[in-house]
């Protein structure tokens, strides 16, 4: 269930009723799965939220309360500027440089591929508006996982950016929305952050190597034993094993001794440290 969470300073008036007072405007340029998902949550929070769209007449449903206007009319009396377009479409905000100086933009795209770029998207971003802050940030968080709030797998959000005040001002908001923020240094940190959700399994190769490979030597020693050897010692053919009882034979094989490698080398470690050591001292 979503929590409703208040403005920071309420204060009753002389009925005693409580006067929220305006609560800040945040601008997300960028109408599609993001942000949308990011503009729900914003309003659930308290924000008031302005959309910059390039069709603000024909964008499709957006949150109720959201209201959505030009790129340049959106992001006029906001502060904080979440920029929810892929990097490829960023050229146009070139032009709309004088209009975001000095304002807080957040990068939160990531690529398909790593290197897929001679800079990362922020500092591209940065390059694009000399005058405004970029702060990297929420790249790491899917549109889904926006929508539904944090949740314990999904609770941290990582920033980086070359200003202390604009960091400070988006670690805000990412607090207010329920995140724990991470900071991770300038905007130099970028690249590191845009790799992140790339790298899901990232030593996925030698296992599969090691997995395929004892499938393939398993398999051709139990035909050899079983079915050539049965053909040539005793004349009997019996190749319509090979697909059941042979693979029935194979993949526990190599499951057991998959499972071994995965935990043979903590054992060893922990009869070793038994020995040599406890858990404070360093590991010889
Ligand atoms: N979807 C996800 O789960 C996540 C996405 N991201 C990042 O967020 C960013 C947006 O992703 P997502 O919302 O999924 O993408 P979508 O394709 O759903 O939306 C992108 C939006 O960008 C705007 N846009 C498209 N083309 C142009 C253009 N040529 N010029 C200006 N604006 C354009 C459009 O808004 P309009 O029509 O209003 O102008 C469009 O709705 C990406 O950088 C992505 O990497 C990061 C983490 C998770
Ligand atoms: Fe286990």
């Amino acid at each position: 269930m979503s929590k409703e969470v208040k403005p920071e300073s309420v204060s009753l008036n002389p009925l005693g009723t409580a006067a929220a007072p305006e609560s800040e405007l945040l601008c997300i340029y960028g109408t599609g799965d993001l942000g949308r998902s990011l503009g729900l949550r914003l309003l659930q929070s308290g924000y008031r939220v302005v959309y910059g769209s390039r069709r603000p007449h024909s964008c499709g449903p957006l949150p109720q309360g959201a209201q959505v206007m030009s790129h340049a009319a959106a992001s006029q009396s906001a502060g904080l500027v979440f920029i929810c377009i892929h990097r490829e479409h960023y050229e146009f905000l070139e032009a709309l440089a004088p209009q975001l100086k000095g304002k807080v933009l957040v990068d939160v795209s990531n690529n398909l591929k790593k290197n897929l770029y001679p800079e990362a998207n922020a500092e591209y971003l940065q390059r694009l508006v000399p005058g405004a802050h970029v702060v990297k940030g929420f790249n790491t968080l899917s549109a889904w996982a926006l929508q539904n709030g944090p949740t314990d797998a999904n609770r941290q959000v990582y920033l980086c950016g070359n200003s202390a005040e604009a960091k400070q001002a988006v670690a805000e908001a990412a607090t207010k929305l329920g995140f724990s923020v991470l900071d991770r240094g300038s905007l130099s940190a970028a690249r590191e952050l845009e790799d992140f959700p790339l790298q899901l399994f990232p030593e996925w190769r030698l296992p599969l190597r090691v997995a395929v490979g004892l499938t393939a030597f398993f398999f051709f020693y139990v035909l050899l034993r079983d079915v050539v050897y049965t053909y040539v010692y005793e004349g009997k053919d019996i190749s319509f094993r090979i697909m059941v009882s042979l693979a029935n034979k194979v993949f526990p094989i190599v499951s057991l001794i998959m499972l071994a490698l995965c935990y043979l080398p903590g054992v060893i470690a922990a009869v070793l440290q038994l020995y040599r050591g406890n858990q404070i001292q360093a590991f010889p």
